[in-house]
């Protein structure tokens, strides 16, 4: 049993890190456990792009499923570039290669959207670990980079620059890189979110309206080698966005792991040119529950180093959202959310708790690991 778990007498709970706040999932084991996942399914995307609806619909259904019963599969046959995925990759090493001080320029506690490069050991969601063993960019939604072609004046609310892009003549390739990788992802995602709906047994364009000028980011990650069982790489978490996308550099070793109903780690191995998709928090609120948003965590072992890239996807900032009709149940009370004030509320704390210290001790950067 890791120290993220506690067991009472037949109940055994893990801890994760529920932005901010600290969830309890609540696992089965001996014989109170149940069939759960032992895998992660995987879809063949290919027919997101059939003209035909019935295709789409039955690409719903598998999805549908995999969504209740796992909250995670992986998108195979998806229709991104591989060369871009390739690329991307390459430049995020490259990135993380430059000396700390290129990097630092940019360092993400000088933005109100902790958009820019986070430090090794800056994230903590694990309050058992000395920190997250990674270090990481954060870029997304901005109305003021041109390359996201967004009408900065239909958009009062983003017409201050939310990214930082380093300026050092060694870094200045990677703005277009992730670009180019944001921008795939983006198209992608907006058709993934026609799956979705359909999945719910809404028209394919119900989310239109509230996903003009969507919520996203692009978290490039690094995750060196760890030497300890006492370390992790993330530690245990579910995602606060509505659904989240994962390209992961090949290890042999399987970095990633899903916790299933009954309290195992569920390995999720490196498939070429494949996206890990995670229902995150906010679609299981919207859906009652009726989704999963699955505990995750990354314990990088192997001895390689390991390289992420997750896009996170969330409906506009200024739209309003609450349980859909078909999923709230009678004389249920449900609050209706602002999408932006959530996220940020959420964002605040999962990146600045740790490192203002609940003794309110001083930021600690670290160069090195
Ligand atoms: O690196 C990964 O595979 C997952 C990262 C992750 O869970 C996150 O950034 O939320
Ligand atoms: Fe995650």
């Amino acid at each position: 049993m890791s120290s993220t778990e506690t067991e009472t007498q037949e109940e055994t709970y893990v801890s994760y890190h529920d932005g901010g706040v600290f969830g309890k999932r609540r696992v089965l084991t001996g014989k109170a456990a149940k069939p759960t996942f032992n895998a992660v399914p995987k879809i063949d995307m290919r027919r997101i792009y059939s003209d035909n609806l019935d295709d789409r619909k039955e690409l719903a259904k598998e999805v549908g499923d995999a969504c209740r019963n796992v909250g995670f599969f992986y998108a195979v046959n998806h229709g991104v570039e591989e060369q871009i995925l390739d690329d991307t990759f390459s430049a995020v090493k490259r990135f993380f290669d430059l000396p700390t001080e290129v990097k630092m320029e940019v360092h993400n506690q000088k933005t109100e959207k902790f958009r820019g490069y986070e430090a090794f050991l800056e994230g903590k969601l694990d309050p058992s670990t000395r920190g997250d063993l990674k270090e990481g960019f954060l870029m997304g939604e901005d109305a003021t980079d041109p390359e996201q072609k967004l009408p900065v004046r239909d958009l009062p609310f983003m017409s201050t620059p939310r990214n930082q892009w380093p300026s050092h003549p060694t870094a200045t390739f990677f703005r277009p890189a992730l670009y180019t990788y944001y921008t795939a992802m983006l198209t992608f995602s907006r058709r993934l979110l026609g799956i979705f709906a359909l999945a719910l047994d809404l028209p394919e364009h119900h989310f239109d309206t509230i996903t003009r000028h969507p919520m996203t980011n692009v978290r490039a990650v690094h995750y060196p080698p760890q030497h300890s069982d006492a370390d992790v790489g993330i530690g245990a978490h579910t995602d606060f966005c509505w659904f989240t996308l994962v390209c992961q550099s090949r290890t042999e070793y399987p970095a990633l792991e899903v916790l299933n109903a009954n309290g195992i780690w569920v390995p999720v191995s490196h498939e070429p040119h494949s996206f890990v998709v995670n229902i995150a928090d906010f679609l299981k609120l919207v859906t009652g529950g009726e989704w999963m948003s699955t505990v995750h965590r990354v314990r990088n072992m192997g001895g390689e180093e390991r390289y992420s890239m997750p896009f996170f996807f969330s409906p506009d900032e200024d739209a309003r959202v609450s349980v859909l009709e078909r999923y709230s149940k009678k004389g249920g009370m449900y609050e209706e959310f602002g999408v932006g004030e959530y996220f940020q509320k959420r964002l605040v704390v999962d990146r600045r708790t740790h490192l203002e210290g609940a003794e309110g001790g001083e930021v600690k950067r670290s160069a090195g690991y």
